[in-house]
């Protein structure tokens, strides 16, 4: 059997996780795991840690970290056969021991993006609660203004993503990030990329993969839906 890719990505609120991570799933057929999915999936399951998490996202804080690895590893360890790219976790020190001991990540993506262009994208940001589909009013409009494309229902903004709240966020971004970087610094798979356009930054991250990933490794497109 080919062997199997597996990487994170990393970055500040509106640095383009989302975004690279759909182009990065369609180019290199890698699963494409998000923690944010993981969490509304379980909550409109109500599985127990579902029925938990909801308890902190209903009032703004994240999910505790035993919580998401209580939700997120067992997912992890049915993986075993897929390659795999996951957003949104870990976001702590202590999620990313935990990711550690359960499997060797090959390689992580993190964006660097200046603060201007984050407040500015974020402002601008509209959001399809159901799906977690997201917009961009200038850079990746919907079809029909204030409509989800797929299912037409209205968009809505985060309050989280206002410009007041902004500066709060990305503070925290880097004060955790910081030693989850270093971490993977030190295993020597971490790759930074800086720039202020998705466009001019993805043809690097798209030949650095092409030269990390076996092509035959390239076989699931899909997110993974919960079992
Ligand atoms: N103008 C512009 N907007 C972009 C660019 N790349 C992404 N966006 C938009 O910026 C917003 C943030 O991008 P996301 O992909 O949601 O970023 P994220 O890092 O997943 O954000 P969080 O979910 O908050 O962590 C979205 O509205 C994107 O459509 C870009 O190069 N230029
Ligand atoms: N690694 C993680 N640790 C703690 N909470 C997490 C988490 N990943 C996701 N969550 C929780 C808190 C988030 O507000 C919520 C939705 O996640 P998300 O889709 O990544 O959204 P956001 O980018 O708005 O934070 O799920």
């Amino acid at each position: 059997m080919a062997k199997l890719f597996r990487a994170v990505i990393m970055g500040p609120p509106g640095s383009g996780k989302g975004t690279i991570s759909e182009r990065i799933a369609q180019s290199f057929g890698l699963a494409r795991l998000s923690s944010g999915d993981f969490v509304r999936e379980n909550i409109a399951a109500n599985t127990d840690a579902g029925v938990l998490a909801k308890t902190y996202i209903e009032r703004g804080l994240l999910v505790p970290d035993h919580v998401m690895t209580r939700l997120l590893l067992p997912r992890l360890e049915e993986m075993t056969r897929h390659s795999w790219l996951m957003d949104g976790f870990p976001r702590t020190l202590a999620q990313a021991k935990a990711l550690n001991s359960t499997c060797d990540l090959d390689l992580v993506i993190s964006l660097n993006i200046p603060y201007e262009t984050l407040k500015e994208r974020l402002s601008d940001r509209w959001i399809h609660p159901a799906s977690g589909r997201v917009y961009n009013m200038g850079f990746n409009p919907p079809h029909v203004q204030g409509r989800d494309d797929i299912s037409g229902e209205p968009l809505i903004q985060h309050d989280d993503d206002k410009p007041e709240a902004l500066v709060a966020r990305l503070r925290h971004y880097k004060d955790v990030a910081k030693p989850i970087i270093d971490l993977y610094k030190s295993k020597g798979i971490l790759h930074t990329f800086s720039g202020t356009e998705t466009d001019r930054i993805w043809p690097y991250i798209n030949s650095l993969l092409s030269t990390k990933i076996p092509s035959t490794s390239q076989t699931d497109t899909q997110r993974i839906p919960m079992p």
